[in-house]
């Protein structure tokens, strides 16, 4: 047996308190599998008589993270404690600075500060790890940067968020609006603790910026996603897709054109029994696409304590193992600046409006689809609401410009009662 690799976890949060009770559970097993045993010589919280769920009275408890980063009994720094600035930034710097290897699980701070980390990281001859960043417990990451190491990847795309992804199936399998099922993830503890994260579309955006830059060889580039949430998908626009066969999906896609590198996380309509359709509750899937294994897709646990945790492990026994992989799968000094590039790639849309019940409404709005250069493969007029009738449109591909362009000049028809809701259909193979 090697000597054993100490570790210094900051953070006894769900995920936290997950590695400690794998490492109480597995000691044996993780001692067999890495040649060397696992100990925790610290650890590190806000509130040291707070009731947690695994007893941390055998380490030494310290109050200050960037204590426990700097600690000579500390081989590898473990950051649980989330948020891309403040205490938990620096102490991961810390730790590299006084030659600790870092594992995260915080995709917000790798998203907004990764390249400077990796560069640090380098810089002190040390490794930071973070499988448990994206997608819980799917190894993604190590898919990507050790799997896939042969392969070019072309595209990435998936479903990143669990709550998010909760919240859209719950909607559907209950019928209950938005605002009721959001409280319900609230009541559950789904939610991050600033809720626009997962709703917002950012969380979720954070992953694949993650994952763009492992898969293309470029710097984190969290800027350059196109984001929106789902705050406004209502049950109608749930129902509506089922009744044509799509389900609506916070879906993930990220490809690198001749134009430069297209990053997108919006809400999306996908058939409803393609694998990503059929995907519920906080379940996460990640398709890649690369030219020598062609498609692969990875599907699991999102979130939540045991996932999360496992994924966390795996970064410790890599370590543990002395297996040393660069951050982002290459050197940082080699990662390129990508060209961020909107998406471009015509798909068919989905159309919700809201047209007064006024003669020729409908005649209007097809004169703006048509004066775009759209072509309407199929629509639907539902009963009156209140004055205004609700009609749904499903075009044939079109470009995103040209969907902006309609929608920007559907107002000057006079006849368009509400903002109207549009909704890429994605088409998805797998
Ligand atoms: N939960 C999940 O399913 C997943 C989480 N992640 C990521 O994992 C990380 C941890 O998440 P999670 O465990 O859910 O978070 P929690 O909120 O459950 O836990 C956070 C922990 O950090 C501690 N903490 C907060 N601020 C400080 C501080 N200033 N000094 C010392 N300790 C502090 C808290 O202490 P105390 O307990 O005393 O309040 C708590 O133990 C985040 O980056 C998150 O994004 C990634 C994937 C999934
Ligand atoms: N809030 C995140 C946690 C896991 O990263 C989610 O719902 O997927």
């Amino acid at each position: 047996m090697s000597a054993p690799i100490r570790l210094g976890i900051a953070g006894l949060g769900t995920v936290g308190i997950g590695v400690v009770k794998i490492i109480q559970k597995h000691a044996e097993l993780l001692s067999a599998r890495c040649g060397c045993e696992i100990v925790i010589s610290a650890v590190s919280a806000r509130d040291r008589r707070k009731n947690r769920d695994a007893d941390v009275s055998g380490y030494a408890w310290v109050d200050d993270p960037l204590e426990l980063a700097a600690r000579d009994d500390v081989d590898v720094f473990v950051e649980l404690i989330g948020g891309d600035h403040g205490v938990a930034r620096e102490a991961v710097e810390l730790a590299l600075k006084t030659g600790k290897d870092v594992v995260t699980a915080n995709k917000a701070l790798l998203a907004m500060h990764g390249q400077e980390l990796a560069e640090l990281a380098e810089e002190q001859g040390r490794v930071i790890r973070f499988e448990a960043a994206v997608a819980g417990g799917i190894p993604v990451i190590k898919t990507m940067t050790e799997s896939l190491a042969g392969n070019r990847i072309s595209r990435i795309m998936g479903v990143m968020n669990g709550t998010c992804n909760y919240i859209l199936t719950r909607m559907e399998s209950a019928g209950l609006p938005y605002e009721t099922v959001f409280d319900e993830a609230r009541r559950l503890g789904y939610l991050e603790a600033d809720p626009q994260l997962d709703v917002g579309g950012i969380d979720a955006a954070h992953k694949l910026a993650i994952l763009s830059s492992i898969a293309f060889g470029t710097r984190v580039a969290f800027d350059g996603v196109e984001i929106e949430g789902i705050e406004r998908i209502s049950i109608d626009d749930i129902h509506r897709a089922a009744d044509m066969g799509y389900r609506i999906k916070l879906l993930g896609v990220a490809q690198m054109t001749a134009r430069g590198l297209e990053q997108r996380m919006s809400p999306c309509l996908v058939p409803a029994d393609s694998p990503l359709g059929q995907l519920q509750g906080g379940t996460n899937m990640v398709v890649i696409e690369a030219d020598s294994v062609g498609q692969l897709v990875l599907r699991g646990a999102g979130a939540g304590e045991g996932p999360t945790a496992s994924a966390v492990m795996s970064d410790i026994v890599e370590l543990a193992r002395k297996v040393r992989v660069p951050v982002f799968g290459q050197p940082a000094g080699s990662l390129t600046r990508a060209q961020p590039a909107r998406t471009a790639v015509p798909a068919a849309y989905y159309l919700r409006l809201a047209l007064l019940d006024k003669p020729g409404a409908l005649a209007k709005v097809a004169a703006v689809l048509g004066d775009a250069g759209i072509s309407i493969h199929r629509m639907r007029q539902y009963d009156h609401q209140g004055g205004t009738a609700p009609v749904l449109i499903v075009t044939h591909k079109t470009t995103p410009e040209a969907i902006d362009h309609a929608i920007a000049e559907l107002p000057r028809t006079g006849v368009i009662a509400a903002e109207p809701v549009e909704l890429r259909i994605e088409e998805v193979q797998s």
